[in-house]
């Protein structure tokens, strides 16, 4: 069975709401209707109700079944101001916090903090900044873990999974944030029964470049171990030596991860972004994700370039998210 398939098993008939800030997006309808009508998950739309009307009707789509809530007309909005305004604990004030919640990535996030919603996936119309900025001020990390990050499911065409990370969040990463990143991946990895052997990459192989940024790899590598002892994980390392047999052997011969990685653990998110670009645009990869690690409760950020297959497929995971808090 396939990756996708096992989750909807085990999502069906949870009835986990998740909710979508852009409701009225075409392929974020189709989706959500999908969604519900397979009995997988309860999608809680936002949105203007004419705007959503009229892209149901532009693209024959029934939204009879789905929850829209318009924000202006939500009956509860001064209850999740006041939990807002609590929650910043003097960051925002209310009137700053009314005007924050009037934005649909802000309440759909509010939704989910007050246990409303189950997950939120946003992100085919807002930029990653945007959707997930409210996550990190509202939900926050989980204890132990200080950044969050974005990991991305790469599927090849010949039954190859791969994750990859950080894709999505931190710009540039602290050595010991690095290897907190790395062994959050391995788990998210484990979701989708990958038995993570990591990578921390470089442009450097056990030392064969001497520069201040590889040896931060090597560092962060160094901490990783020590954070997970147990976990199949060794850099720095190029990624020919990562993942083909011949060059691992010859690259870092006593490495129990080199030829036979299958969880990259890019430098910083330049490396990353591009890294899975290339591997979905040239290589042929389905990229599914970002699945956003280390957060308290799911929130999913989609790339712009998704389409409506791509949401649907996150939507899932999220919702499987959810069901393992
Ligand atoms: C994610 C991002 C938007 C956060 O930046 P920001 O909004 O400027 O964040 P700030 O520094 O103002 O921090 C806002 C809050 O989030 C927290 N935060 C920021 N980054 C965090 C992270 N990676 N993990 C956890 N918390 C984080 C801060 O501690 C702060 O919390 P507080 O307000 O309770 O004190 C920013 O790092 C970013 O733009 N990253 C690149 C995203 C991108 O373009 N990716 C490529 C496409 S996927
Ligand atoms: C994940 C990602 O790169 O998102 P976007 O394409 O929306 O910038």
């Amino acid at each position: 069975m396939n990756i996708i398939e096992s989750i909807k098993e085990k999502v069906a008939g949870k009835n986990m709401k998740i909710v979508f800030p852009e409701g009225e997006d075409k392929r974020v309808l189709g989706a959500a209707i999908k969604l519900k009508n397979e009995g997988l998950i309860e999608p809680i739309m936002l949105g203007d109700i004419e705007e959503i009307k009229k892209t149901a009707k532009e693209n024959s789509f029934d939204i009879s079944k789905l929850q829209i809530i318009e924000i202006e007309k939500y009956d509860e909005f001064d209850a999740l101001v006041d939990a807002f305004v609590e929650r910043r604990k003097g960051k925002a004030t209310r009137e700053q916090a009314v005007e924050m919640l009037k934005t649909v990535n802000y309440f759909g996030t509010m939704l989910v903090y007050t246990g409303k919603a189950d997950g939120l996936v946003s992100g085919a119309v807002f930029s990653t900044g945007d959707t997930v900025r409210p996550a990190l001020q509202i939900i926050k990390t989980r204890p132990g873990v200080s950044r969050t990050s974005g990991a991305m499911l790469m599927l090849g065409q010949n039954g190859e999974k791969y994750m990859f990370a950080d894709i999505a969040i931190n710009i540039t990463l602290e050595p010991q944030e690095l290897a907190e990143v790395a062994v959050e991946t391995a788990k998210t990895a484990r979701i989708f029964d990958i038995d993570p052997k990591v990578a921390m990459l470089s442009f450097s192989t056990m030392g064969s470049a001497k520069h201040e940024l590889a040896e931060r790899v090597a560092e962060a590598t160094k901490i990783a171990k020590e954070l997970a002892p147990d976990l199949a994980l060794d850099g720095e390392m190029q990624f020919d030596a990562a993942v083909a047999p011949e060059v691992g052997a010859k690259k870092a011969p006593n490495s129990p991860v080199a030829g036979k990685a299958n969880v990259f653990v890019f430098p910083d998110l330049q490396a990353g972004n591009i890294g899975y670009k290339i591997a979905q645009r040239l290589g042929g990869y389905e990229a599914i994700g970002p699945i956003l690690q280390g957060l308290n409760m799911p929130i999913s950020d989609l790339s712009r370039g998704s389409n409506e297959e791509d949401i649907y497929k996150l939507s899932l995971i999220t919702a499987a998210q959810a069901l393992e808090k």
